[in-house]
Parts: structure tokens; C-alpha cells; sequence
């Protein structure tokens, strides 16, 4: 497959690198590190081992985007950016694996051509042109209403054939929700915590990720999705044994003095809830104390 990850940060060059064993791929990235992959190639270290030579770029052309899939690794921030420069080109079929509820963005921009995804994946970028791997996840791609589809079934297949754990996924609908949940507690809670992922495992860290991902379960419910509390706070506690030593993206970001995505996670929960009538404290608290730390000044 001819494939674009678009934002290859720490998560898209890990799965871009692993793709890229076995399929043609092209990161568009940011200098230094578009620079040193296309000189030096990339390293993927970690729980996993690879040494591979993607195209990288910073500024894809509209023949550069023209592809069989673009894969979507921004920050959901940059969402709308990512789409509108897609836009320019004319990948067959667009995935976006960032977290947060970024599908309907993208299809503003994009149409039909736009598949679901999520992956639990771990990834940190340690250096220009090597990513590590710190927790070998999950990717799930679908429909974004739901159901099988020969598409969803032909991108699962190229992601597994390059050694990635990957599912199409035909109820998509409640998997970005439980994805939520499990980014509304474990990210949040990292990141304010300042604690791998494995810390989440037992105490009060683990009692406050629960809460965030049972309100997360009761608006998605409220908005027609069957996720049950008990499998929200079942999914936080896999993902947290499955990653244990990650540092969670929210915590890279916060050790980075970067921007969160704080307002795309807990506070896309909290925006939901009113016209529901559900209560969401706890996502309130977190998505407050993660602007409050913004505010007082992110890194330029
Ligand atoms: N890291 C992880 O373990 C996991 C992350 N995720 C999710 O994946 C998404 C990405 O996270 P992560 O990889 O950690 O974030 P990163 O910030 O490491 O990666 C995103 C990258 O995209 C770049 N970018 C944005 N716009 C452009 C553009 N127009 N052209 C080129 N590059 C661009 C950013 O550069 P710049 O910063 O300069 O704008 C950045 O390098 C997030 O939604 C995160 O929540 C999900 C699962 C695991
Ligand atoms: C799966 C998890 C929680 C891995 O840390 C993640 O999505 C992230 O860090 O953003």
C-alpha cells in the first residue's frame, strides 16, 4: 500500500516505521526529524525493533498526498489543518488514530473517504529519527457509523501484514467512546500526576481515572452509544497494564511545556454533558487544572 502518515510525531513515526517494513510509506513530519529520516532513516527502539527508510517530508505536495491511505497522527488540535492540507491531494481513504472525537473534522473536509480508528499503542520520540516503542497495543480501524466494510477489512490486513496488532472493527461507534474514556482517565491523570501509565494501577490515581471514564460512559450512553460503566473502567485498567511503562502522550506534552489536548479529551466530555443532564466533575476538574497549567504559561 501507498501510505501517508500526516503529523508523524511520536505515535505516527512508530506506526508509520512499522509500516514502512512492509509497505511504501511517507511521514510528513517536522525538522529535524523529517531530515535525519530521510537521510539516516528511522529508528524504532523499545518493546519492539526496526530499522526502516520511509520518505519524509515537511511539505507534502498534492502528488505526495495522493495515496492509498493517509493515516492521521497530529495532535487533535491540528485536525482542521491536517485535513484542509489533505484536502490538496486525494488520499483513497483517510484513518485518524489521534485520540479525542477528531473523525467528524475530518469529514468536513474530506467526505466518505474518512475511516474510524484508535490505537493503545505507546510511543515517545527519544530523538530525531528514532521513536520508541513503549507499549505494544491495539489498533482498531471502522466505519464511523459502524459495520463491516471491504475497506476497513483491506487496511486492517496491511497493518497486520507489517506485524501491527490490528482489527477492523465493526461497532467503531463504541470503541471511539471507550477510547475517550480511557484517554479521559489515564491522560489527564498522568499527566497532573506525573506518572507512567502502570501508576494507575491500584490507589487514588486509579480512583480518579475511574470516575473520568464512568462520566465519559454515561454521556456516551446519553448520546445513543452502548458503553456500560463497568466496561469503561474495564478498558482504563487494560490499557493501563498493556502500557504500563508508557508515558502517556498528556504527560509527554506536559514535560515538553507544550499545549494538552486537555479541551479535546475530559473537556469534549464536559461540553457534551449539559444537554444530556449528566454530571461530569471529575472531567470538569482535570480539563480546569490542565488549562489552569496552560495558562500560566506553555512553551512557545
Ligand atoms: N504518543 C502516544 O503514545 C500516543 C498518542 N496518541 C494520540 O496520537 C496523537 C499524536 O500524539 P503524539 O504522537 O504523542 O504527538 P506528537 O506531538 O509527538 O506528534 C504530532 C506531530 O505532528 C506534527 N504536525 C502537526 N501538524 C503538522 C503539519 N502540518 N506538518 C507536519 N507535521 C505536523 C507535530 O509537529 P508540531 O508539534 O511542531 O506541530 C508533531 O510532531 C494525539 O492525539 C495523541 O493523543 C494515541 C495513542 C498513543
Ligand atoms: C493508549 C495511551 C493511554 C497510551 O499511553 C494513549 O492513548 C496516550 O498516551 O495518548
Amino acid at each position: 500500500m501507498d501510505i501517508v502518515v500526516f503529523g508523524a510525531g511520536a505515535l505516527g513515526s512508530l506506526v508509520g516505521g512499522l509500516l514502512a517494513r512492509d509497505h511504501h510509506v511517507t511521514l510528513v513530519a517536522r525538522d529535524p526529524h523529517a531530515r535525519r529520516v530521510a537521510g539516516q532513516g528511522l529508528r524504532v527502539t523499545g518493546e519492539l525493533d526496526a530499522r526502516v527508510r520511509p520518505r519524509a517530508t515537511t511539505d507534502p505536495t498534492p502528488a505526495d498526498l495522493t495515496c492509498d491511505l493517509a493515516l492521521v497522527t497530529v495532535k487533535a488540535y491540528d485536525t482542521a489543518a491536517a485535513a484542509r492540507t489533505l484536502a490538496t491531494g486525494d488520499p483513497a481513504v483517510v484513518c485518524a488514530l489521534s485520540n479525542g472525537l477528531t473523525e467528524e473534522t475530518l469529514v468536513a473536509e474530506l467526505g466518505d473517504r474518512v475511516l474510524a480508528g484508535s490505537a493503545t499503542y505507546g510511543a515517545e520520540l527519544v530523538a530525531p529519527g528514532e521513536v520508541r516503542c513503549t507499549g505494544v497495543g491495539r489498533i482498531h480501524v471502522g466505519e464511523l457509523d459502524g459495520g463491516t466494510s471491504e475497506r476497513a477489512a483491506r487496511v486492517a490486513a496491511a497493518f497486520r501484514e507489517a506485524g501491527l496488532d490490528c482489527e477492523a472493527d465493526p461497532g467503531m461507534p463504541r470503541r471511539r467512546w471507550e477510547k475517550l474514556a480511557v484517554n479521559a482517565g489515564i491522560n489527564a491523570v498522568t499527566a497532573l500526576a506525573r506518572v507512567e501509565n502502570g501508576a494507575l494501577a491500584d490507589g487514588p490515581a486509579r480512583d480518579v481515572a475511574h470516575r473520568a471514564a464512568r462520566e465519559t460512559a454515561r454521556v456516551a450512553r446519553a448520546e445513543g452509544v452502548d458503553l456500560t460503566d463497568d466496561a469503561a473502567v474495564a478498558a482504563v485498567d487494560t490499557v493501563v497494564e498493556e502500557t504500563a511503562a508508557n508515558r502517556s502522550s498528556m504527560l509527554q506534552d506536559v514535560e515538553r511545556g507544550s499545549r494538552t489536548e486537555a479541551s479535546e479529551i475530559n473537556g469534549a466530555v464536559v461540553d457534551r454533558a449539559p444537554a444530556h443532564g449528566v454530571a461530569t466533575p471529575t472531567n470538569r476538574t482535570l480539563a480546569d487544572l490542565l488549562r489552569a497549567w496552560e495558562a500560566a504559561g506553555i512553551a512557545e
